[in-house]
């Protein structure tokens, strides 16, 4: 699957072990095995240990990355290394402020490096960072980005709008793929489904997640729509070739065009 087809992508502690083997019973897109925010630093070396044994045992078709440690903690060179030559399709790196940061991990890892924006360095310099080399996608890291901007965690996201369609244009600019951040309410599901649909009207590709009852929303929300599929398919086969009228509406060829990216990603998803 290519990286822009991923609707839902779940992070796991890369410690917890009954996490690592529940997430290869879930219908998610890509698996995250995390060393970084969630796992305590006494059991970071333990964790990359079992990330690495994770790996070689496969996630059954999923994209798998492992999110690494910031540059200057103790562990982020030991991480770049082990994950060189593992079966991770990319690493992740968080915190992410200048093109350099990402460069440095994708020569050593030798992976794709998807990079999380959460900060307001982060945005500010989001362009240059997704058009630098190695960086394969954006994360927005929305937990992060509210402290740093100030945002109470009680706010809605009306104060982060503005960051992550900057976020949404770096990666379009450059060609990448783009993925919303993280819902912390584990049992809001009505407020997952508005959150996805807010992420998916923004241009994001898919969501980023923390629990497994959060992949069926974002499946559904990234779908993509059935309806939209079998629309798609018409308009592909009415087209003719520039501007005319289509069930009531103009359609020229940026819309045959885009008619064919969601057949894609349908057909991308269908065969997951
Ligand atoms: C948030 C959790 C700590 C909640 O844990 P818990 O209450 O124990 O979960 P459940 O009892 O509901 O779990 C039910 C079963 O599902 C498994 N499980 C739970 N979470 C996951 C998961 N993420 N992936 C796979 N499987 C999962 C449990 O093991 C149970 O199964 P079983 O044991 O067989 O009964 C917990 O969900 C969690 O740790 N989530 C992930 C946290 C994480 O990875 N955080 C880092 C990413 S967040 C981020 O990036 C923020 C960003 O940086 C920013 O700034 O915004
Ligand atoms: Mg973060």
């Amino acid at each position: 699957m290519l990286l822009r087809h991923a609707r839902s992508l779940l992070f796991l502690p890369a410690s917890n072990a009954r996490a690592v083997a529940k997430v290869r019973t879930l219908p998610c897109d890509m698996v995250i095995l995390d060393l970084e925010d969630s796992v305590p630093d006494d059991a970071k070396e333990a964790a990359l240990d079992g990330a690495v044994a994770a790996l070689a045992e496969g996630f059954g078709g999923r994209l798998a990355a492992v999110r690494i440690n910031v540059e200057g903690t103790r562990w982020h060179g030991a991480e770049m290394v082990a994950l060189k030559g593992t079966a991770a399709d990319y690493v992740v790196l968080p915190k992410v402020e200048h093109p350099k940061q990402v460069r440095d991990v994708f020569s050593v890892a030798q992976k794709p490096v998807i990079a999380m924006v959460e900060s307001a360095k982060g945005v500010l310099n989001a362009p240059a960072i997704a058009a630098g080399e190695g960086c394969a996608g954006l994360f927005m890291g929305v937990n992060d980005l509210r402290k740093d901007l100030g945002i109470p965690p009680s706010a809605d996201r009306t104060g982060l709008s503005h960051a992550m369609q900057a976020v949404v244009l770096a990666a379009r600019a450059a060609g990448i793929a783009v993925f919303d951040g993280v819902f912390n309410r584990l049992d809001d599901e009505i407020g997952l489904e508005a959150e996805c649909a807010e992420g998916h009207r923004l241009g994001f590709d898919g969501k980023t997640l923390i629990h497994p009852g959060q992949v069926p929303v974002a499946n559904q929300v990234f779908g993509p729509d059935v309806q939209a599929v079998a629309d798609a398919r018409r308009l592909v086969e009415a087209a003719t070739g520039g501007a005319e009228r289509f069930e009531g509406r103009m359609i020229e060829t940026m819309h045959v065009e885009e008619a064919h990216a969601l057949i894609a990603r349908a057909e991308a998803v269908s065969s997951r």
